[in-house]
């Protein structure tokens, strides 16, 4: 059976470097291009890729996509800054080019698209939930785009329950003490050295707390999700939007 071919953009950086070894080392799966900064996008299409890993920067990652389209090249997607213009953007680009698949993985590694899951099912059960998540300080963005999303989802389960908002009786507080608001629920961002990926869910209830925590301690533990997206984006035409829709737990 012919092999897939793949392209890993970002191939220098932390995740893009893993993820080209994780690619060469797949049986199914050849290499055929590995893009760094500065690198021109025509390689793309010249090495014949069928799917394009996009691990770069939210500041490269729509004029990746949009050459990746305009070819009719599939992407695997980890890069964040996703908001709702550009997944409208993106999803023109889509419409433009029907059969191709774009899968936006807000996280790649198993136990934090289970986090969300778990998190999106205890949500509705408790008055109060705050997410934290801590990352290595190298990291350009803040919140994390796992936790948006996870933010994203516990409200989304919040309001289809009828839950109250949190309780939080704050009169005064320092800009930032109380986090970041995504629709409504609290994301607090610690940066510090020695951590790579790491997030918590905290939930309270009467007497209870309830604490969902995830940690990925390499760059390996993305990438069997990197590999499943790239198998399965090629026959998913359209977006999809986490890869918990690959793995059945939607
Ligand atoms: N979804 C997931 O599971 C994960 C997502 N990420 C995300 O992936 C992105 C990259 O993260 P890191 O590897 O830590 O960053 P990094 O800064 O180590 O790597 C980014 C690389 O992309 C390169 N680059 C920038 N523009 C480019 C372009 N136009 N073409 C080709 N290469 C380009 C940079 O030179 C750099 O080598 C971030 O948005 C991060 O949040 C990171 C880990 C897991
Ligand atoms: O920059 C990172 O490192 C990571 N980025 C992604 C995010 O913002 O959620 C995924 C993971 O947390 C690692």
């Amino acid at each position: 059976m012919s092999k897939l071919r793949v392209a890993v953009l970002g191939a220098k950086g932390r995740i893009g470097s893993e993820a080209v070894r994780a690619v060469e080392a797949a049986e199914d799966m050849e290499l055929v291009a590995a893009l760094g900064r500065g690198d021109g996008l025509e390689a793309l299409a010249e090495s014949g890729a069928q799917v394009a890993v996009e691990l770069t920067t939210p500041a490269s990652v729509m004029d990746n996509l949009d050459y990746c389209l305009r070819h009719g090249i599939h992407a695997v997607v980890g890069t964040t800054g996703w908001t709702d213009e550009r997944l409208a953007q993106l999803n023109g680009w889509l419409d433009a080019s029907p059969g191709t698949g774009v899968l936006i993985a807000p996280n790649f590694s198993i136990g934090a698209v289970l986090t969300m899951k778990f998190a999106q099912i205890a949500a509705p059960y408790f008055e109060s939930v705050e997410v934290v998540e801590l990352h290595h300080p190298n990291k350009v963005d803040a919140p994390s785009g796992t936790a948006t999303r996870t933010a994203q989802l516990i409200a989304q389960a919040r309001q289809k329950a009828g839950s109250a908002p949190a309780p939080d009786a704050t009169a005064t507080a320092l800009d930032g003490a109380r986090g970041a608001n995504v629709d409504g629920v609290p994301v607090h961002a610690i940066r510090l050295r020695g951590l790579l990926a790491h997030q918590e869910v905290l939930l309270g209830g009467e007497g209870e707390t309830l604490t969902v925590r995830h940690d990925s301690l390499h760059h390996s533990s993305f990438m069997p999700g990197i590999l499943l997206g790239a198998r399965q984006v090629v026959t998913t035409p359209g977006l999809t939007f986490g890869l918990e829709h690959f793995l059945d737990l939607n």
